[in-house]
């Protein structure tokens, strides 16, 4: 569904992409995880298009995307912090977004009702606990059925009950054939959402398997610890 090829993005003298090249199915959950700015979340604004990168090519079914918008429509993304308007009600920023969105004519409300948002649709945005505005964010990512979710530390600052939501939604959009691609830091939740995990450091693909292989490979029954030990395997 998205292939990426030899891709490259550079800021100033840093090399933060350097020639990724990768993968992803439709029907997969892929974790993409790596050390802090090792170019996780540059590589998703790059499959976004809010950054472009040096060189090489993003494709999604087979075309290539960079420079163009269009193909957008079938992203959802929810961003690390999301960012609103202050003043705007919880409610404003929802019906904004679904004029925007008026070509969609079936929206998924799901979690808009499974986080009790509609009870707290006239606070504004600026009002809002950290952890209510993530809700809103993943509300507003699945809300227009798309083929493709990026959830960049979804679950970062869920409660847990909030965040089990979150998870249940993840496998249950895998189930109908989406690619969701997430960024996490915490491997037990890797472990029960993904398929996959994809491995940046540095910037380059450490590696990138099925989480299955990762631990037959290593000999660990958890994740955590089979990835510890390939990640010290290569410094060795
Ligand atoms: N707009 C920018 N201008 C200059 N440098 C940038 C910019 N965006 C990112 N970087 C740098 O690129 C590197 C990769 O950043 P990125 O946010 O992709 O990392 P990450 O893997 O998502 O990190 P984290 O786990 O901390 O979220 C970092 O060194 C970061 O400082």
């Amino acid at each position: 569904m998205i292939t990426i090829e030899n891709l490259r993005k550079t800021y100033g003298k840093l090399q933060v992409l350097n020639d990724v090249s990768v993968s992803f199915a439709a029907g997969r959950v892929v974790s993409v995880i790596g050390p802090n700015g090792s170019g996780k979340t540059t590589l998703s604004k790059c499959i976004l298009g809010m950054v472009l990168p040096d060189s090489g090519d993003i494709k999604i079914a087979g075309e290539s995307i960079l420079k163009k918008y269009a193909y957008r429509s079938q992203i959802g993304y929810m961003p690390q912090i999301g960012r609103y308007p202050e003043n705007m009600k919880i409610r404003q920023v929802i019906s904004m977004i679904r004029d925007i969105r008026k070509d969609v004519k079936q929206v998924d409300e799901e979690l808009i009702g499974l986080y009790g948002l509609t009870a707290m649709y006239n606070k504004s945005m600026g009002s809002l606990s950290g952890g209510t505005k993530q809700k809103v964010s993943a509300a507003l990512a699945f809300m227009f059925d798309p083929k493709i979710l990026i959830l960049d530390e979804p679950t970062a600052g869920l409660d847990p009950i909030s965040a089990e939501i979150l998870k249940s939604k993840i496998l249950k959009e895998k189930k109908k054939g989406k690619l969701i691609l997430i960024t996490s830091h915490i491997m037990s939740e890797v472990e029960e959402v993904a398929d996959e995990v994809m491995c940046l450091v540095d910037g380059s693909v450490k590696f990138h398997e099925t989480i299955a292989d990762i631990k037959a490979q290593t000999n660990e029954m958890r994740l955590s610890k089979a990835i510890a030990k390939i990640m010290n395997d290569e410094e060795d």
